[in-house]
């Protein structure tokens, strides 16, 4: 990692440093900007799960019944209940992404306003999905 004093250059001549993240002051925007990426890579692995599981339903037999128990446990209602909400996280955030790519909604009090919405609107899906399946 490049160290802040290690540039032989007088200091007139370097170049800025990007201050780290924590000195910035939190804002539902950044939160929600992080998260977005955190959720991008828990749904790699999440979509893995959902392979493993598409694949041994398609063989049948003994894995599917391992893999069904496996999502039907605590552990895996958590998993898959995590997997949902990331997933929603992750849209609602991809159409905030969409909003900004029509050149809309970067003022202060839109960028909060987006932020909190695909908050409430990813806490909300992930509500009806698991409504949804206990109906079933
Ligand atoms: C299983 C499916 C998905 C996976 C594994 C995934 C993964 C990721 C990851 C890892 C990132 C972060 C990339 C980075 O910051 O360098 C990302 C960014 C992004 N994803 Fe997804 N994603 C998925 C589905 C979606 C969907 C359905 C949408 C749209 C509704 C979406 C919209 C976006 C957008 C707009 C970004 C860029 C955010 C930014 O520029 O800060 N993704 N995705």
């Amino acid at each position: 990692m490049a160290e802040a004093n290690s540039s032989p250059l007088p200091i007139e001549q370097r170049r800025p440093l990007s201050p780290h993240v924590q000195i910035y002051r939190w804002s539902a925007t950044m939160a929600m900007s992080i998260l977005h990426r955190v959720t991008g890579v828990a749904l790699y692995a999440g979509t893995l799960l959902l392979t493993v599981y598409l694949v041994t339903a398609a063989g049948g037999g003994v894995a599917f019944a391992q893999v069904s128990r496996f999502f039907g446990s605590a552990l895996g209602q958590v998993i898959l209940f995590g997997y949902t909400f990331a997933l929603m996280l992750h849209v609602c955030g991809g159409l905030r992404h969409a909003v900004w790519e029509a050149a809309r909604g970067f003022d202060p009090v839109s960028r909060n306003l987006l932020a909190w919405s695909s908050l409430i609107g990813a806490v909300v899906l992930t509500a009806l999905v698991w409504a949804g399946a206990a109906m079933l």
